[in-house]
């Protein structure tokens, strides 16, 4: 199996970062989502090195949704990356991490006043995905006597290569203005008191492998920008959405590189930019990419089970990492404290959940597994532990970070008093 740069093989054991994941297992218990720094920061400069070589006015704007640990947004803001955000706390979370208002995007197809009275506060800028939307910022930002920089998100109307739960802009989806029906929306917005459109934002899916749908994208995106331009639109930002998918599949092809991604949208914005003399700043937004192989996930082996199959129960489940029983995604998976021997059986990995299809791992070939191993599931960054749960009263296990060697926690496992704390007994069962 491939293994990237961070993760190696050491005295039969998985490292991360330089450290023992067995070491880590035994110091912070399991399951434990471990993550390299390191790794996170080479991300997001390949993206930012490969687009600023076309265009000097690149802004990387990590999609806070994918792992909205602060120790790693915390990292990015260090980088200079700036977030898309979609929810006050990710706002918040963004702002705590040090990143700067106008480096943030509140996107978003169902806020809240509460959403957009913190966006105007703050001083962040809104991308709208309805005129209900514009009417009620405008709205807000009246009433707060200060005035609001927005996009619209369009939809493109694009089919990709993705999962059908993640294609966000099909013309069936639920996210993004029609691309033939933007122009009205921003003529609408520039009649308005207190809001000025000054971006375009779009986001067609996600875990797309593939850099053509990306071009398509922006072909249409540039479209409507040079309508828009025509308009009188004033732009100071085009925003591309989403990055780059991941290859989960060790042995599989590769995802397309940085410089793949780069070379297939850029010159068509480039283009375009130029031959209308202007020059916003052109964004992206990815998630998956930044922060996914950067991630594993320990969990041990409470038991193995013959029986239809060879199950090896883990201690983690789809209450920690949710993607294989949502999108029957693939992820690899390892036998972290004997990591060099050969396969000697096919097992299926299963988690504690009371459900079927608590499944992590489908008919992998691995070595004898035995209780009491160390199970290490790849690519675990990206919407990991941000999509975790405390179903069946389990609290949310802790997260370390290591680099070069050192490894702290950047978030402790939730306890009993955690599971009960938002819990309020009404009067009449006191
Ligand atoms: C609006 C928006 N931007 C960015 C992203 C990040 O996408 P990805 O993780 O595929 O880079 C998403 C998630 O699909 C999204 O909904
Ligand atoms: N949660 C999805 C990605 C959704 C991205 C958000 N629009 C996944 O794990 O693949």
């Amino acid at each position: 199996m491939n293994l990237p740069s961070h993760l190696t093989i050491e005295n039969s054991h998985l490292m991360i970062g330089g450290c023992d994941t067995v070491q880590l297992a035994f110091t912070h218990g399991t399951p434990l989502y471990v993550t390299d720094e390191i790794r996170i920061r080479e991300n997001f400069r390949g993206y930012l090195t490969a687009m600023s070589g076309y265009y000097p006015k690149i802004r990387v704007l990590y999609a806070a949704k994918a792992n909205g640990n602060l120790s790693i947004m915390k990292i990015l803001a260090q980088e200079g990356a700036g977030a898309d955000v979609f929810s006050s706390g990710e706002l918040h979370l963004a702002l705590l991490s040090g990143m700067k208002p106008e480096h943030l995007l509140f996107n978003g197809s169902s806020k809240t006043e509460a959403d957009h009275r913190l966006a105007i506060e703050k001083g962040v800028r809104v991308s709208l995905d309805s005129l209900d939307e514009l009417a009620q910022i405008d709205r807000i930002a009246g009433e707060a006597g200060k005035i609001v920089e927005v996009s619209f998100r369009v939809n493109p109307a694009l089919d990709v290569p993705t999962h059908p739960k993640i294609a966000t802009g099909l013309a069936t989806s639920k996210f993004g203005i029609p691309a033939a029906e933007i122009t009205d929306a921003y003529a609408a917005a520039l009649a308005c008191k207190h809001v000025i459109p000054v971006g375009i934002h779009c986001h067609i899916g996600s875990q797309i492998l593939e850099v053509e749908p990306f071009a398509k994208e922006a072909q249409v995106m540039m479209e409507v920008v040079e309508e828009l331009h025509r308009m009188g639109v004033k732009f100071k930002f085009v925003d591309l959405g989403g990055g780059l998918g991941v290859a989960y599949d060790h042995n599989g092809p590769d995802a397309p590189t940085f410089s793949a991604y780069a070379g297939a949208v850029m010159p068509v914005c480039t283009s375009v930019l130029g031959r209308l003399g202007i020059s916003p700043e052109i964004w992206i937004e990815p998630g998956r990419s930044m922060v996914c192989d950067s991630t594993l996930l320990l969990t041990k082996v409470n038991s193995v089970k013959k029986a239809h199959k060879s199950f090896v129960n883990v201690d983690a489940g789809f209450n920690l990492l949710i993607r294989p029983a949502m999108y029957d995604s693939y992820h690899e998976v390892l036998i972290a404290n004997r990591a060099d021997e050969k396969p000697a059986g096919t097992y299926t990995v299963t988690g504690p959940i009371c459900e079927t299809g608590d499944i992590l791992a489908h008919d992998r070939q691995l070595p004898a597994v035995m209780a009491g191993d160390l199970v290490a599931v790849l690519d675990a960054g990206a919407y990991g532990y941000s999509m975790a749960s405390q179903y069946n009263g389990r609290g949310r296990c802790g997260e370390v970070l290591v680099k070069q060697g050192k490894a702290e926690l950047m978030r402790r496992a939730e306890t009993l008093d955690d599971l009960m704390a938002a819990l309020i007994t009404p009067s009449w069962l006191q």
